[in-house]
Formats: structure tokens, C-alpha cells, sequence
């Protein structure tokens, strides 16, 4: 996949594209319906492109610190769009004066520099100053410049519209069976395995801890059932299940918000390492011990627990 950095007009393409216009935090369940269908709509030349936003407009122009945090943030996002079939990517840096843009300025000065032949959004989008305008000024600035469109439904789960917000209160709530249903695929935080106290390992658990997590948004403090995938080519085996302790550690007087993950039956250095952190089910929230014996043993029957449960999975 191709990351194309646009700050202002993006640069004159002739590769054809069917594009597809959005900020995708997430890319959850209704997104990937839109980009499926931008696939089925290509014809044999053309390229899957994606015109997304890098940081959230309300962050931008707020500082709405709800809007700081992303559920996949760019490295993430950018590994599921080319999963997706995703080949070119137009990373625009929302800035204030982005939002001044207009929507005939966004269609006719920015878009048509592009060689598109189909723009694919959700329905509902809004764009251009103020997010003023709608599909129906779309449809009309795209006939101007040959371009069709196509709206995909608003997909539903049980009933309710699925949408970013929702799947980040979830996630907050430590919610993870149905943030997983509305993602299509577990939260997950990828990560650089970094230096801890050393303490883990004479407490007979051994946790690799994420640094470089902090533009994600964070899970409910607590204990959880999940997945690793280590991306390094020492191991032979990359997938292993783990039991994940995130929050603050107050046993042990710990400092900031930290995810760390214990993998079960593993034995080895992942220290410097790349890793994916999936949460897949939450146990328990996070205790304050009156000491370190107390811990071991709930981290004992945490194990117990675990592994039962992922026997019968
Ligand atoms: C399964 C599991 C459960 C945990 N539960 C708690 C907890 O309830 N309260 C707490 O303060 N720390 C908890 N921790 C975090 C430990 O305090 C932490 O892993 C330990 O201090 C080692 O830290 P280190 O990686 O810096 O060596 C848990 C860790 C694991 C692996
Ligand atoms: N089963 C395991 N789960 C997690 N890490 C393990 C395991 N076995 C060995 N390790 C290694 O031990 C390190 C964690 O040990 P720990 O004593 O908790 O130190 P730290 O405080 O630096 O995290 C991990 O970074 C990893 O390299």
C-alpha cells in the first residue's frame, strides 16, 4: 500500500481510482462494508484508494481530549486497510485552516487532481467547512467533474447503527465480546516490548510490557483473557495465549497506565520485539493488595481460570 501525504491539494494522480472518503477510526464492521463494496464496484485498472484524516476533526479544533485517542491509529489503521485490498492511501493532515476548505473547493481544487472514477461513502457523510454539506452536494460537485458515486448503507448490529463512538465507550468499559462483534475482529494494541522492574519474573509472572501505546484508546483497568501475535522472525511460534494485566498497577505503586501480557507456557526474550496485544474477554478489574503474596495467589487463579477457559474455546 502506497501512503500518499497530502497537507493541502493532493498531488495530480493519473493512476484510476475508485476512492473512498472517510476517517474509518476503528474500521469496524460498517466501515469494511464500505471498502468490500468499493472493491466490487473496481473495474480491471483501477486502484482501491482512500482519502482518510489523520487526527479527528473534533481533536483538531477542540481539543475535545475524547477525540485525542484512536482505536487504531495510523500503524494499525494502515496494516487493516491492506488487508482490506487498500493500495493507495491519501493521509491528509487535518489542520484548522483544512477545515476552512469548502466542499466545492474539496470536489473541484483537491479531488479532481486525482484520476477518480467512483467515489464510495457511508451514508450520512458530511464534508467541507463546517461538514456542511451532504451526499446531495456531493452527488452534484462529483457530476461536474465526470466522477459517480456510490452511498453504502449504515450497517446495523442488533438493531443499532454501528459507529466509532460506540465501539470506544465499549472498549472503555472493558466490553470487549461486543466491541469485537462491532469491530469484526478483537481490540487490539500493537506495541514495542519494553524494560519493566524485573519484578514480574520473581513473582512467577513474567510480563512483556507495551510501550508506545499511548495514542490508543485505553481498555477499563482490569485482568483480561487474549491473543499475542509476536511480529519477529526469531520465533517459530508467533501466536500465543496470554492473560493481560492493563491499568495502574496499585499493588505495586505503579506510574501511568501500562498494558502488560503474560503468555501462557512461553519461555523467552521478547524484550525490543514488536507485538499485537488482541483482548478477547475481561475477568476482573484491577485490586490494590495489601501485598505481594495476596497477588500471586489471585494471579494463580487468574492462570486457573484462563486456562480452562481457553480449553473449552
Ligand atoms: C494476571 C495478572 C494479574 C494482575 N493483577 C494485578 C492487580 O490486580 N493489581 C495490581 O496492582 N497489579 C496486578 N498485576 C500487575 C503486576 O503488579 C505486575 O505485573 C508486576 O508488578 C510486574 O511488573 P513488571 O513487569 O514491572 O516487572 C497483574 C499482573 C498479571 C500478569
Ligand atoms: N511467559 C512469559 N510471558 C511474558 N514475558 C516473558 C515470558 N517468559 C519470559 N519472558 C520475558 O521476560 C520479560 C518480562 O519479565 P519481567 O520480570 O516481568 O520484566 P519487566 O519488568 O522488564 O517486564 C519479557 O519482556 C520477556 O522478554
Amino acid at each position: 500500500m502506497e501512503i500518499i501525504e497530502v497537507t493541502s491539494t493532493p498531488p495530480n494522480d493519473l493512476e484510476p481510482v475508485v476512492l473512498v472518503i472517510g476517517k474509518f477510526d476503528g474500521v469496524h464492521k460498517g466501515h469494511q462494508l464500505i471498502f468490500d463494496t468499493a472493491r466490487e464496484l473496481m473495474e480491471e485498472e483501477d486502484q482501491l484508494a482512500v482519502y482518510s484524516f489523520s487526527d479527528h476533526p473534533q481533536w483538531i479544533l477542540r481539543q475535545d481530549p475524547k477525540f485525542e485517542k484512536k482505536l487504531t491509529p495510523d500503524a494499525e489503521k494502515f496494516q487493516i486497510l491492506k488487508d482490506l485490498g487498500v493500495q493507495r492511501y491519501y493521509r491528509v493532515q487535518f489542520t484548522k485552516e483544512y477545515a476552512n476548505i469548502t466542499a466545492r473547493e474539496f470536489i473541484l481544487d483537491h479531488i479532481s487532481r486525482l484520476h477518480v472514477k467512483r467515489i464510495v461513502v457511508g451514508e450520512g457523510f458530511h464534508f467541507g467547512k463546517g461538514s456542511e454539506s451532504s451526499i446531495e452536494e456531493l452527488v452534484s460537485l462529483c457530476a461536474q467533474i465526470n466522477v459517480a458515486v456510490t452511498v453504502v448503507p449504515l450497517l446495523k448490529e442488533e438493531g443499532n447503527i454501528i459507529c466509532s463512538s460506540d465501539v470506544r465507550s465499549l472498549v472503555e468499559d472493558g466490553n470487549m465480546d461486543e466491541a469485537w462483534a462491532l469491530l469484526g475482529r478483537p481490540y487490539t494494541v500493537t506495541g514495542t516490548v519494553i524494560h519493566g522492574r524485573k519484578l514480574g519474573r520473581e513473582l512467577g509472572f513474567p510480563t512483556i510490557n507495551l510501550g508506545g501505546t499511548d495514542s490508543y484508546v485505553f481498555p477499563k483497568p482490569g485482568v483480561y483473557m487474549g491473543s499475542v501475535e509476536i511480529h519477529d522472525g526469531n520465533f517459530a511460534q508467533t501466536n500465543w495465549n496470554v492473560l493481560i494485566s492493563a491499568g495502574y498497577r496499585p499493588t505495586v505503586n505503579g506510574s501511568g497506565y501500562l498494558i502488560e501480557a503474560h503468555l501462557l507456557d512461553f519461555s523467552g526474550d521478547l524484550y525490543g520485539a514488536t507485538v499485537s496485544v488482541s483482548f478477547l474477554k475481561f475477568m476482573r478489574g484491577e485490586i490494590k493488595f495489601s501485598g505481594l503474596d495476596s497477588l500471586i495467589a489471585q494471579m494463580t487463579k487468574d492462570m486457573a481460570e484462563a486456562k480452562s477457559v481457553f480449553q473449552q474455546m
